[in-house]
């Protein structure tokens, strides 16, 4: 059965949206599908609709007129098609598809905003005071690619909830120049609303006073109506202040811009949050940048909100996450981010002195709603459009004896199989309209560029099992699907289900953005930033040759390097060289872990593994990683940033830091406890630098991708500071590890400080230092009492002051370590200090269950867990081979021998009886006994040498 036909629509359902969507829709009412469908429909060809739009406002030009005037600007070329042909053009994607989709094309800004913008640089009124250039420089470069953001956004909410979702005053809390406050303005303008409130909440009086000229400027005039005193249209209201102000205002909507990252602190973000939840808005929109301090800002603010979500008060995520749990994405090196393209007026091509005629602006985003997470099952609706619709009526040709012949793009016929899957699901169309609305809080999002092949669409997409998969839409799937699949963008959510099981993805996302930018140390509004924040986005769809599906599903990529430097790996994670992991990967529909085990042989594909029973491995081998990235300090400060806990072990040699390396350890230390555990000294202060250095270099052999750090032992650091900075510098240069820790208090600042300018990461170890074990008579707890705690406090925040990367505590009382933890911006790495610390350390030969008892026979410490009973195990193992040994029964013949051939075995013993009657002969002249067997004394005395060549 074919969808309903219109008549049978309800009335209530055509104004779902309610004057807005009568009014919005006009006259396309010629789509071929569903008229049901219709409310979802008239988002088709956004991109479009934008820009005639923005026109409309009186006296303004298309951005592009503007343009075409400047220095070699040349519009983009778009598609040929007629307005009139667009409005005849049956929409092909499914209804759903269309909701789903977030492509809203390049925005071009309002015209109000650019003669505002205009004036502000080149006007006579413009006054460019020095202190006011920051803020100008930020509305030139910044402003235009932020409105863009925010005007998806809009977009995608307008789609996504109930018409009025954005009634009320807004009030726009701005890192920006308002972005909100603009891009509201815009889009209800487009609702035919009029009479709103908005209130910019901007810290600097310069950002403020800016914007209110940019909306007081006569040229920026709004459209029809009757006008205000400000020149704005109706009773629209304008506040300018410091901090959020609702009491001015009813009801509020309330939204965050570009300001989160902008904050100093982790608990100013969290009072900010705090604050908008305050302000009983029923939505609360965030962005941010899409580099690394964004993303921090916002899925921090996501863990909070969700965790200040009561039965009472229930708040559920609408946007980008299709569920309210944990991101699969924090403690990842990846970014939930997306980007928007923008026209650039022209201003922003001179600011950034580009002639480049659009950019990508990166940004990360939360949508919150107050209520609990609307539930909806999936259903068949809404799932076909003008394919599908072609397909079924394709198969009832076929059914009635007509050509199955089908034309495909470039003009080539090919038959067509229709399958079933199309035909089912006309025949589950529900009389009802379809809740697609509440279905799309289900739909997995696109959370990286689909990789659209010959045949399939590959997505890796945010599910609502908190998870991130590769699903895959073949060709097969159905038409309908598959061209949905096609048309799929970045950032959309997307509702049909794979007919593959999809696999969990556990490692980086294909992306395309710049591997790794850092942006830390970069100025704020400084030319550097601006550029970093805008460039590099680019959109669009990753195109690779080297990727195979096969029947099973199964996709083999195959790594052009095989190399695991960490140069190597950044490198491939970059778009034009097509492969997120430098080793070959395997991906099984079948298999949900990735996860390779010790020793085995990572780097060749499964099948090519040429023997079973392989045991051992060279230490030339690459090492068996798991394919993530090398752990930065930035990810470390990240993973504490978010609460999760950092992992650290320590490593004495290639098999011990191989085991971090495999498990996905974060950090390695390797530890002057190498003496004890190690090497069978009594205590740490008896291993040398040499010796540390020689550890340090297989460690690094073995442990690729952790963060690597080592003691500077006993006796390499104490004499003076230059001592202490070329032990350092020979613990890295030759031992290849990150950073240095240094047992000490007060005395070794002037070192910390000292390494810290040569940019040499440095962690402190307070409390317990076992280097000072007999000064203190023994391995004790240590600031137990207030004024030993106030010492330690003191002195882990002395150690951040100057300029340390972490710190370690060791064994002391939990509630300190908590303490110093909260109170410094640094991760601190705790051993026996309770979990209240950014990370814990343990030795692993603890950790294995080594040795039964704690240090040379004693009680194991406290703080001490054995995860493992390693120790046992190896003693079982020593003793079976020295039973077997001893009784004859290893090693076992045929088994683990290996065989010669028969006639090569004559031949051999043939060889020997030669060798020996000649070997018997000049035994006989040179002295030797019958047997041939020893050498006389006499002769060597003489140092006369032999046949064997003694
Ligand atoms: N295998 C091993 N594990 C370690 O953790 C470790 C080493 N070796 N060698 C170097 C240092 C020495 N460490 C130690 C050793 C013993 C205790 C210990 O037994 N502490 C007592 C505290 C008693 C008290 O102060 O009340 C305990 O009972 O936990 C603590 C730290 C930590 N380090
Ligand atoms: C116990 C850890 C923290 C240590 O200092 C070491 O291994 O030397």
């Amino acid at each position: 059965m074919l969808p309903r036909p219109a008549r049978l629509v309800r009335q209530s359902h055509l104004s779902c949206r309610g004057l807005a969507s009568a009014v919005r829709l006009g006259t396309r009412t010629t789509v071929q599908v569903d008229e049901s469908y219709l409310p979802f429909l008239h988002h088709v060809d956004a991109t479009r609709r934008l820009a005639p739009l923005q026109s409309a406002l009186p006296e303004a030009q298309l951005v592009t007129d503007n343009l075409s005037l400047e220095d070699g600007f040349q519009p983009l070329a778009g598609p040929q098609i007629s307005e009139e042909e667009l409005e005849r053009r049956p929409e092909r994607r499914s209804p759903a598809a269309v909701l789903g989709s977030k492509r809203i094309g390049s925005v071009i800004l309002p015209q109000a905003l650019i003669d505002g913008v205009q004036r502000e640089i080149y006007g006579e009124k413009s006054e460019l005071l020095p202190s006011s250039e920051t803020a100008l420089a930020k509305v030139a470069a910044i402003l235009p690619g932020q409105y863009a953001v925010v005007r998806n956004i809009l977009n995608e909410l307008d789609k996504r909830l109930e018409s009025g979702w954005m009634d009320g005053p807004v009030i726009d809390v701005s890192g920006g120049s308002g972005a909100g406050i603009w891009a509201t303005m815009d889009y209800r303008d487009q609702l035919g609303l009029k009479d709103m409130e908005y209130q910019l909440v901007h810290a600097s009086k310069h950002g403020r006073d800016l914007a209110k000229r940019l909306v007081n400027n006569p040229n920026t005039m709004r459209t029809s109506n009757e006008t205000s005193e400000s020149g704005l249209p109706g009773n629209t209201k304008f506040l300018f202040t410091m901090k959020p102000s609702p009491e001015l205002l009813s009801k509020v909507f309330v939204m965050s811009t570009f300001h989160l990252s902008t904050l100093p602190t982790v608990s100013s973000r969290k009072v900010h949050i705090r604050q908008l939840l305050s302000l009983s808005s029923s939505y609360i929109i965030l962005v941010d940048r899409a580099n690394p301090a964004g993303w921090e800002a916002i899925s921090s603010a996501r863990t909070q909100l969700l965790s200040l979500s009561t039965p009472e008060n229930p708040l559920h995520v609408i946007a980008p996450c299709p569920h309210d749990g944990p991101c699969p994405l924090v403690g990842l090196r990846d970014i939930c981010g997306f980007s928007q393209r923008l026209q650039r007026p022209s201003f922003v091509r001179k600011t950034k002195h580009s002639k480049r005629g659009d950019e990508d602006v990166g940004y990360t985003y939360l949508v919150i709603g107050r209520g609990p997470r609307p539930v909806s099952v999936n259903s068949n609706e809404g799932r076909i459009g003008g394919v599908g619709l072609e397909a079924a009526q394709k198969e009832r040709d076929k059914k009635a004896g007509k050509s199955e012949l089908h034309r495909v793009e470039g003009g080539e016929y090919e038959m067509v199989s229709l399958l079933p899957h199309d035909l089912a699901l006309d025949t589950t169309q529900s009389p009802e309209i379809p809740d697609l609305r509440g279905e799309a809080y289900r739909w997995p999002r696109l959370v990286a560029a689909p990789m659209k092949r010959s045949g399939h669409v590959i997505m890796d997409v945010c599910c609502t099992d908190e998870k991130i998969k590769r699903i895959i839409f073949a060709k097969s799937h159905s038409k309908q699907v598959y061209h949905d699949a096609r048309k799929a963008t970045w950032g959309d959510i997307f509702p049909h289900e794979p007919k593959s099981k999809s696999v969990e993805r556990t490692r980086g996302l294909r992306r395309l953005m710049p591997a790794e930018v850092d942006f830390d140390g970069v100025p704020m509004g400084s030319e550097a930033e601006m550029s970093l924040a805008m460039e590099g986005w680019p959109v669009g769809e990753l195109v690779e040759g080297d990727g195979e599906l096969d029947e099973d599903g199964i996709i083999t990529y195959q790594s052009p390097s095989p190399t695991l430097s960490s140069s190597s790996l950044s490198q491939s994670e970059r778009p034009s060289s097509g492969s997120s992991s430098s080793e070959p990967a395997t991906f099984s529909s079948g298999s949900s872990s990735l996860a390779s085990s010790l020793f085995s042989s990572n780097g060749q594909r499964r099948e090519f593994s040429s023997s079973s029973r392989r045991s051992s491995v060279h230490p030339t081998d690459p090492p068996p990683g798991s394919g993530r990235r090398k752990v930065t300090i930035s990810h470390l400060r990240h993973l504490a940033s978010q609460s999760i806990p950092i992992t650290c072990l320590t490593a004495y040699d290639y098999p011990t830091s191989l085991i971090s390396e495999t498990c996905g350890v974060d950090m390695v230390l390797v530890g002057d406890s190498l003496s004890q555990v190690c090497l069978g000294h009594s205590t740490t202060t008896q291993i040398t630098l040499e010796e540390m250095i020689h550890h340090c270099k297989a460690v690094t052999r073995g442990a690729k991708t952790p963060f690597i750090f080592a003691d500077l032992p006993f006796g390499s650091f104490e004499s003076d500071i230059t001592t202490g900075i070329k032990s350092s510098i020979r613990l890295i240069k030759e031992g290849l590890i990150d950073g240095i820790k240094i047992e000490g208090g007060e005395e070794i600042i002037p070192l910390i400080k000292q390494l810290n300018k040569f940019g040499i990461p440095t962690i402190p170890h307070l409390g317990l230092q076992p280097q000072r074990a007999i000064s203190l008579s023994g391995y004790l707890v240590q600031g137990r009492d207030s004024l030993k705690a106030f010492d330690i406090y003191e002195l882990s925040k002395k150690m951040e002051l100057a300029g340390c990367t972490m710190i370690l505590l060791e064994a002391i009382p939990h509630k300190l370590a908590s303490k110093i933890t909260n109170d410094l911006n640094i991760p601190t790495i705790g051993i026996g200090a309770g979990n209240g610390t950014s990370g814990q350390v343990l030795v692993i030969s603890d950790v294995l269950g080594m040795y039964e008892e704690g240090l040379g026979g004693k009680q194991k410490a406290k703080f001490v867990r054995h995860f493992g009973e390693v120790g046992k195990e190896m003693r079982k193992a020593v003793e079976g081979y020295v039973k077997e040994v001893k009784s004859g029964g290893f090693p076992k013949q045929g088994e683990e021998t290996y065989s010669m051939k028969k006639e090569e075995w004559l031949g051999f013993e043939k060889l020997i009886e030669g060798s020996a009657s000649f070997s018997s002969s000049i035994s006989k002249r040179e002295g030797r006994g019958e047997e041939g067997g020893e050498i006389s004394r006499e002769m060597v005395k003489e140092g006369e040498s032999t046949e064997d060549g003694q």
